[in-house]
């Protein structure tokens, strides 16, 4: 049976990432794709340039329309921009008795714009952590959550469990920030203390746009298609290789990732190494 997962995050005018690199993601996966946008975005790979958002109202409409009428394996949210929309997305869900959810917490577009409101975090962490399977913040992202700063490998698993103190079951820390030259490191935590590290080789490039929105929605599809978490975030973690690998130099400033990379170069992706 075709597998569905539904994404609820904002658009990205440029395609590179938002519900834009999450359909095309889903789709590459061979997964069908539903959404329920959250606002518009007018961006493209050398900023944001404007934010649109949609009612609340219009966003729980989208979510019901979607869980009405298919079986949806996994959910991701992406961009929610403020405590309305994030509340609107928590009652939706939690009314319909929840699939699997994969939590991208976006707040900062790579160009400094803010895609979440200040005083959204307080609704993030109260309403929809509490509903997730996995949380994939940056480095960044999760200092926020976390409300501390994170320097050591000490700081990661204190900021993990701090996180998970919000009722999330698992949480994945992203490297995508680190200034580690040679290897684009992430530290997964599950909730019952159960953890490993995942890497693989990093690619020197720019072109690095929609890559946490990318790698969520990879988590998403595969859960969608039956996967245990662990095997479902070592296979992202081989699709956003493969998609940043092969980058299509578009755009002036950071371009987006290869949504089509993954069938044709996963054989001979660089080595994705789990440390247990
Ligand atoms: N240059 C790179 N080479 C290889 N993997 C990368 C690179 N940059 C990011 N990644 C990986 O892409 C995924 C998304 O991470 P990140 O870029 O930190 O997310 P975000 O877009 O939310 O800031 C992570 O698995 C990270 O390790
Ligand atoms: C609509 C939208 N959603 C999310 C991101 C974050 O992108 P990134 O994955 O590069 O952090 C973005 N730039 N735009």
């Amino acid at each position: 049976m075709t597998s569905v997962a539904l994404t609820i995050a904002g658009s990205d005018s440029g395609g590179g990432a938002g519900i834009q690199a999450d359909l095309k993601t889903f789709q590459e996966l061979g997964v069908f794709g539903t959404s329920a946008l959250t606002a518009v975005t007018a961006q493209n790979t050398l900023g944001v340039h404007g934010v649109y958002p949609i009612e609340a109202a219009g966003v729980t409409a989208q979510i019901q329309a979607v869980l009405d009428d298919f079986s949806v394996g996994a959910v991701k949210t992406g961009m929610l921009f403020s405590a309305d929309i994030i509340e609107a997305v928590a009652v939706s869900l939690r009314n319909n008795g929840c699939p699997p959810l994969v939590i991208d917490p976006v707040m900062i577009a790579k160009g400094g714009a803010s895609l979440l409101k200040d005083e959204a975090v307080t609704a993030l962490k109260a309403h929809l952590l509490p509903l997730a399977t996995l949380v994939t913040p940056n480095i960044p992202e999760a200092e926020v959550l976390a409300d501390m700063t994170i320097q050591s490998t000490a700081d990661y698993e204190e900021a993990a469990n701090r996180i998970l103190s919000s009722g999330a079951k698992a949480v994945i820390l992203k490297g995508g920030h680190s200034n580690d030259a040679q290897f684009a490191e992430d530290f997964f935590f599950r909730a019952d203390g159960y953890s490993f590290t995942i890497k693989s080789e990093r690619i020197a490039t720019k072109d690095t746009h929609g890559t946490g929105c990318t790698f969520s929605a990879a988590i998403t599809a595969f859960i969608s298609q039956g996967k245990s978490l662990q095997e479902a975030v070592r296979e992202a973690k081989v699709f956003i290789q493969a998609a940043i690998s092969d980058g299509l130099q578009l755009g002036g400033g950071h371009g987006p990732t290869n949504h089509w990379a993954y069938n044709r170069l996963k054989q001979d992706a660089k080595e994705v190494v789990i440390i247990e």
